[in-house]
């Protein structure tokens, strides 16, 4: 089996008395979709800010390409290609789709006194900055302020500049969250093939998109993995069922 890009070991985080994370190992394998599942405050989005690094765990270790980044800064994780999808909306609503692929791009290059010229005509930027909105059927909004943007168009604009950025594994937090039934079905088949140049864990409420798209699932209960398995072991798993699926395993 090869090896994993990404592994947690023996993670723990409390809050006051509150054991968020509780001992929490997990891993991440070439080519797949990870999803993470569990009730409310179950203690999914904790994790995956332990995991980028925008929360310092209480124990265990964070492993990356087989590198301890446990201490690494999130910046430090990002550059070492562990992406992570965010909120396009809240960056800047004047700028184009292609204005944030090349400021990922540069971003990427490490140059930023290229500041100090105008980007605009610099195919250095330009290129690979196409490329990626052409990975995610954006090619033809280049020119369109992110403001005018679909929320589907934003979240693949967000796939875009991870790609832009060279991510190598990426972490996304509720990435259906507030699609409709169109925009989901785009950003399952978007992610679905996405798996192939970069992993994916991803935290998920949506069970038809996490059914239709998992390799594997792990549960996440009161802090702790109950299971970790195919989407037809979770659905079978009788302390899932108990513990949180309920009718929607059947
Ligand atoms: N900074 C914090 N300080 C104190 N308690 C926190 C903090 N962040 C999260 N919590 C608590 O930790 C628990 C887990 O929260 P978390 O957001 O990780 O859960 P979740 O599984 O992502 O939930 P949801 O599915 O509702 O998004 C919750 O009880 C939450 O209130």
């Amino acid at each position: 089996m090869a090896e994993p890009i990404l592994g947690v070991s023996g993670l723990r985080k409390t809050f006051g008395a509150l054991k968020v994370t509780d001992g929490v190992s997990l891993d991440l394998r070439p080519g797949e979709i990870h999803a993470l599942i569990g009730p409310n405050g179950a203690g999914k989005s904790t994790l995956i800010h332990q995991i980028c690094g925008s929360l310092a765990p209480d124990e265990g270790r964070v492993f990356f390409e087989g590198r301890d980044v446990t201490a690494s800064t999130p910046a430090a994780r990002a550059r070492a290609g562990l992406g992570r999808t965010f909120q396009v909306s809240t960056v800047i609503p004047e700028f184009t789709a292609l204005g944030h692929a090349m400021l990922a791009v540069q971003a990427r290059q490490g140059t930023s006194f290229r500041f100090l010229r105008p980007v605009a005509g610099d195919r250095s930027l330009r290129e690979p900055a196409m490329a990626a909105l052409a990975r995610v059927g954006l090619e033809n909004r280049a020119h369109v302020p992110a403001a005018v943007l679909s929320h589907g168009e934003r979240r693949r604009l967000e796939v875009a500049l991870v790609l832009a950025l060279g991510s190598k594994a990426l972490l996304m937090d509720e990435p259906m969250a507030g699609m409709g039934s169109e925009g989901s079905r785009e950003l399952t088949a978007l992610l679905s093939e996405l798996r192939r140049e970069a992993p994916i864990l991803m935290v998920e409420h949506d069970m038809d998109a996490v059914f239709a798209l998992a390799d594997r699932i792990s549960v996440l209960v009161y802090g702790r993995i109950v299971a970790t398995g195919t989407p037809d072991e979770i659905r079978r798993d009788p302390v899932v069922r108990q513990a949180y699926l309920g009718d929607e395993a059947s």
